[in-house]
């Protein structure tokens, strides 16, 4: 059984896994990180390993308390990847993006893939069919629009999300629903369209906070999968054992 940990930039996501299968899926705040993990560990004492990929100001201190119950493993740029990084500078490239890119490569071998992840940020991340990790995009995320409006406007409100009525917002508040939530999924579609025209063999997996909401409203018909980086995590710990 592993237990794995996604520490993002703003919550922490957690599950545990046997094989392949999700047992348990947890969230969790950063300042809860220590008692729900303990907790966790006393409902599933058969955890042999936790494993972290965190883009959060949380180190891999902060996990060496559990190293007397289980191994723990922390990733990091000097582990092994299924996959060829191109990016110009692999060291400034997010723990998050590769871990979600190793997933890809192990789990859609030989096709053109890219992930995009709708969280705090949106991340695009593209690799080809010969597993070269090229790169992607990286723009604000759903929440992180709405409130950038408001932190550097003098006089726009932080609104939460609502579905927008129209693409012509008539007021302050559906102007700037329609200007978030549609700018959000036309953006996505845009780069959709882009990568589709570009590449055949091509498969698109959706992941992160908004995925499930997304998938309903892009033009483009793509399955959300809210766990693939926890379960991406499980295969890339797997593919680090079987190649270290
Ligand atoms: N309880 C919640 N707290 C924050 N965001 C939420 C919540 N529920 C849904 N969301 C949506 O999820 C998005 C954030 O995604 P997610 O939770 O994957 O981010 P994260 O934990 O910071 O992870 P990452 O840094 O890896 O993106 C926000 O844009 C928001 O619209
Ligand atoms: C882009 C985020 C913030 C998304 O979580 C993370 O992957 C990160 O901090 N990346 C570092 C920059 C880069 O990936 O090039
Ligand atoms: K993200």
């Amino acid at each position: 059984m592993i237990l794995t940990v996604d520490v993002g930039n703003t919550r922490i996501k957690a599950a545990v896994f046997e094989e392949n299968n999700v047992l348990e899926n947890f969230v969790f705040e950063k300042n809860e990180l220590e008692k729900k993990i303990k907790k966790i560990l006393e409902k599933f004492q058969n955890c042999s390993d936790l494993v972290v990929a965190s883009v959060g100001n949380i180190e891999k201190e902060s996990f060496l308390t559990f190293e007397n119950r289980l191994n723990v493993h922390f990733f990091t740029h000097e582990d092994v990847f299924p996959f060829h990084n191109q990016y110009a500078t692999p060291k400034t490239l997010g723990i998050d993006r590769m871990i979600l890119a190793a997933g890809a490569t192990l789990q859609f071998p030989k096709k053109n893939r890219l992930v995009i992840d709708a969280g705090t940020c949106i991340t695009y991340d593209f690799i080809d069919e010969n597993d070269n990790y090229l790169g992607g995009a990286i723009s604000p995320g759903l929440r992180l629009r709405y409130e950038s409006l408001h932190q550097f406007t003098a006089k726009l409100p932080l609104l939460t999300f609502e579905e927008p009525e129209n693409y012509v917002g008539n007021s302050t508040k559906q102007a700037i629903h329609s200007g978030v939530v549609n700018g959000f999924v036309y953006e996505i579609d845009g780069f959709i369209d882009e990568y589709r025209a570009e590449f055949s063999n091509f498969i698109i997996i959706l992941t992160g906070g908004d995925a499930e909401f997304l998938a309903k409203r892009l033009k483009n018909t793509i399955f959300a999968n809210s766990n693939f980086l926890l379960e991406s995590l499980n295969q890339t710990f797997q593919y680090k054992i079987d190649n270290d």
